[in-house]
């Protein structure tokens, strides 16, 4: 019983291969498989190469919450409570690589700006051939929730207000680009930019706010642990 305990006590997931009992390692879903495109893979590569020099961090993404415990604590939250539940974090939830949300996150606390390079998969349809209001909206909000729970701790949407101004390609390459605008209390209020990094088309322009809980917000998030405030 411990065998089995210990592993997922440390972040370890039962392995997916039928009759194989062994924990593997979560695994990092922000990194290039075979469903990228080759311009996903040139952006991504671009981003990389200049991340550390410009100050930006790529983040690691994995399919459950509690899976950040180990290299980003400020994701997983209070994550426990869910105890072995089998949970998925929603944007992480269509499982076939380049279905859903294929994703990259890049952060850079001091400056208050998050960047998501990110290539909608088929299983986000809403009109024909073109990604769905409402997925985008989830990477708007996973993108804005990030940077938030990053640069204040434990942070929830209060709101958020999206124009819709181009229609978005399914498996098309889109950056997200993020700002912290400003503080007040409790309230955190973001805004973010959806593009076609290649061209001109702006796909969408978001706002959102974000409410910390009474007495945590700026104590628990990255910028906490690193000494930014
Ligand atoms: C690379 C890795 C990827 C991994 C991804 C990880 C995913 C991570 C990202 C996941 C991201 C997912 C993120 C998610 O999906 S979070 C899930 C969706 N959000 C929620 O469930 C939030 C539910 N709502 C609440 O909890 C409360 O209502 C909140 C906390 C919002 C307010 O309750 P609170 O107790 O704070 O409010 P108050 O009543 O004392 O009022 C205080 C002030 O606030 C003003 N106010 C109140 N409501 C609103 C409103 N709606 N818009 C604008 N303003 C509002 C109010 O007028 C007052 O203003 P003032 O009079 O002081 O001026």
């Amino acid at each position: 019983m411990l065998r089995r305990a210990l592993p997922r006590a440390l972040g370890a997931v039962p392995c997916p291969r039928r009759r194989c009992h062994r924990p593997c390692p979560p695994r990092d879903l922000a990194v290039p498989n075979a469903a990228w495109s080759d311009r996903m893979r040139r952006h991504y590569g671009h981003l990389l190469s200049t991340a550390t020099r410009e100050g930006w961090t790529r983040l690691p993404s994995f399919r459950r919450a509690r899976e950040h415990r180990h290299q980003v604590p400020w994701l997983a939250g209070d994550s426990d409570s869910d105890g072995a539940g089998d949970t998925r974090l929603f944007p992480r939830a269509i499982e076939g690589d380049g279905d859903g949300f294929e994703f990259a996150m890049f952060l850079n606390v001091p400056k208050g700006r998050l960047r998501c390079l990110c290539q909608p998969g088929p299983f986000l349809e809403g009109h024909p051939g073109l990604a769905h209001g409402g997925a985008i909206a989830t990477l708007v909000d996973t993108s804005l929730g990030t940077l938030a729970l990053a640069v204040a701790g434990r942070v929830v949407t209060a709101n958020l207000s999206i124009d819709y101004l181009a229609p978005v390609p399914l498996r098309s390459v889109l950056l997200l680009e993020a700002s912290l605008q400003r503080r007040q209390g409790r309230k955190l209020f973001l805004g973010c930019d959806l593009r076609d990094p290649d061209g001109d088309t702006l796909h969408a322009r978001a706002t959102g706010e974000g409410h910390g809980d009474r007495g945590t917000l700026g104590t628990r998030g990255h910028a906490a642990h690193q000494g930014h405030r």
